[in-house]
């Protein structure tokens, strides 16, 4: 099982974080001894086509090892998703125009979707709850906000908050809600006993503390949305005087943080804050499309949430609105704030690391570390950074993808004519590094480099897809090229070429490398930066060779 923590794997931008390791991960099975076999590697998931909200996929059943897929950066690769469409996607949401609507048109739209366009208003909620929950996660991390209040208002404001307050549940938050004015229909109250079932508690305003910062690490404003008209009536009157309280708080950064759903609570719903003195909220999450108050929000964090805007809608409206990345319920509106890069650090959480429960040899160890890592879901579980150093002790790097391990070595497939090759026949030492993030965990391998045999590289050329065999032959790895077109063009040459589905040679300048280890080194990521790092190094012992662990300190 994860924890809930790990979990929610978020790319919050700010500040200190913590993160937990998987909880299954500190059930190490009993020391054994060494194994005179190394259990066989399992290939790493397909591309993961991750949410912006990244929960792991549920844990993969163990396949045997085949060699079959590409080296990092392989030309003419069409993944699921990689980090480019996700860079894409974010550079395209940023820079993407935003309509913003009128009072007339927000309620407008809301009648078209429930009534010509099908939709009931208990689905609509469901999805603008889940988007406000999935953008609380995206900016506010678990570790850090655990205990989020959400206070909801009478309309479909409120029911979204009671929503979110739901899926916040289940991601591991710890919510609590204030629901002053219920609703008597049967949504509502059915929302309201999904959340007594979860133990979720309902604080009524005379429990609440004026000053809501020393039980809270999240306000969530649901009080109202697009329907509000005047100033605000009792009980909410008193509940946002509480929430103008937070801005005056604390500074910018210890402040309690308001997330406000739609509309923030009090503010004109196209106007905006009027005279000033409205709630000033640090994240506004717009629904379907922002509204005209929108404009005037100049907190850090805003988004759009509700991905279910028809077409119809986006064209009678003209709406404009930011794309989505990958299946994410919630995009950000704009740039997302700069960050310090000096206050970016996490403080690990991770099961103690002791030589007791490591296995005596540093392969076995090693498999069992990147099998939990495949289980756990990681994407490119055996991409692994690779430092050659050429004669004149020049170093470089960069991912290569494992092909195969064994108890001979590492193996990967490259271009004999790239720079690492021509590094590694001046010098075969080479280094190897695992970074297996969402598990606070690192592996460190040294050792020397030899080509594999010829029909190891043949047999893993034809294993592998045709374009990735033609792709293999048309890059020239490392040399300057005048363009994309180029190889390209080279490619649909040799396309046409074998379009008859016959053998494609493996090229004379492809093939594989096998790092032999001397040494490695097992690093988990613990509180405090106080690591658990285990070296195993080579020793001679009677005329052979042993692996002797020792502790590094941190
Ligand atoms: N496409 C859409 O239109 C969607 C709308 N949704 C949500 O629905 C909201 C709109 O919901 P509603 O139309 O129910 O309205 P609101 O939730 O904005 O609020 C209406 C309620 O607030 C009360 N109210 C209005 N002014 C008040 C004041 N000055 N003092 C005290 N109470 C006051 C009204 O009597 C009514 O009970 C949106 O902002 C959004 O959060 C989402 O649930 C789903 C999609
Ligand atoms: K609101």
């Amino acid at each position: 099982m994860l924890t809930a923590a790990s979990k929610i794997l978020n790319k919050s931008a700010l500040a200190t974080t913590t993160r937990a390791m998987p909880l299954f991960l500190s059930t190490f099975p009993s020391p054994t001894a060494a194994a005179p076999t190394v259990p066989p590697l399992r290939p790493p998931p397909s591309q993961n086509p991750g949410p912006h909200l990244r929960l792991p996929p549920p844990p993969r059943r163990a396949l045997s090892f085949i060699a079959a897929a590409e080296p990092a950066g392989a030309p003419f690769r069409t993944p699921g998703r990689t980090m480019e469409s996700l860079a894409t996607s974010a550079a395209a949401a940023a820079s993407a125009k935003v309509t913003y609507l009128s009072q007339r048109d927000a309620a407008e739209i809301d009648k078209q979707l429930m009534g010509p366009l099908g939709f009931s208003v208990d689905q609509l909620m469901e999805l603008a709850g889940l988007s406000v929950a999935a953008a609380v996660v995206e900016v506010y991390k678990l570790s850090e906000h655990t205990r989020v209040l959400i206070i909801c208002g009478p309309g479909n404001n409120g029911g979204d908050g009671l929503v979110a307050a739901r899926h916040l549940y289940h991601f591991g938050y710890k919510p609590s809600v204030c629901y002053p004015k219920r609703t008597a229909k049967p949504l509502y109250s059915g929302l309201v006993t999904q959340l007594e079932a979860l133990a979720i508690p309902f604080l009524p305003v005379e429990d609440l503390p004026q000053d809501l910062s020393g039980q809270f690490d999240i306000v969530i404003d649901a009080m109202f949305g697009f329907s509000f008209h005047g100033t605000p009536r009792p009980p909410f009157d008193d509940l946002i005087q509480r929430l103008l309280l937070l801005s005056v708080i604390g500074d910018s950064v210890k402040r309690l943080p308001i997330v406000s759903v739609d509309i923030p609570s009090g503010w004109h719903v196209e106007e905006g804050d009027i005279n000033g003195g409205g709630i000033k909220p640090d994240m506004l999450v717009s629904l379907t499309a922002p509204k005209l108050c929108a404009k005037k929000f100049n907190g850090p964090h805003h988004f759009l949430g509700g991905r279910f805007v028809p077409p119809p809608i986006l064209r009678k409206y003209g709406l404009e609105l930011p794309p989505y990345p990958g299946t994410s319920m919630c995009v950000r509106v704009g740039k997302a704030p700069s960050v310090d890069i000096s206050s970016l650090r996490e403080n690990y959480i991770s099961p103690e690391l002791t030589e007791n429960q490591v296995m005596p040899c540093p392969f076995n160890q090693f498999h069992r570390w990147f099998n939990e890592a495949v289980t756990a879901g990681l994407r490119e579980p055996n991409a692994m950074a690779l430092t050659t150093v050429n004669k004149a002790g020049k170093p470089s790097s960069r991912m290569v993808l494992l092909k195969g391990v064994d108890k001979h070595g590492f193996v990967w497939y490259t271009n004999y004519g790239s720079q690492k090759a021509h590094d590694l026949s001046e010098n075969s030492n080479a280094a190897l590094l695992f970074y297996w993030n969402e598990m606070n965990r690192q592996v460190r391998v040294e050792g020397s480099v030899q080509k594999v045999s010829l029909e190891e590289s043949e047999k893993y050329f034809h294993s592998r897809p045709r374009g990735s065999q033609l792709g293999a032959i048309v890059s020239k790895q490392s040399t300057v090229i005048a363009g994309r077109d180029i190889l390209q063009q080279a490619y649909k040459e040799l396309e046409q070429k074998y379009s008859d589905g016959s053998f494609i040679p493996k090229p004379d300048y492809w093939g594989g490398y096998r790092l032999t280890p001397n040494l490695f080194e097992f690093w988990q990521g613990q509180q405090s930066r106080l690591h658990d790092r285990l070296q195993y190094k080579q020793r001679e012992v009677d005329g052979g060779t042993v692996w002797h662990i020792e502790r590094l300190s941190p």
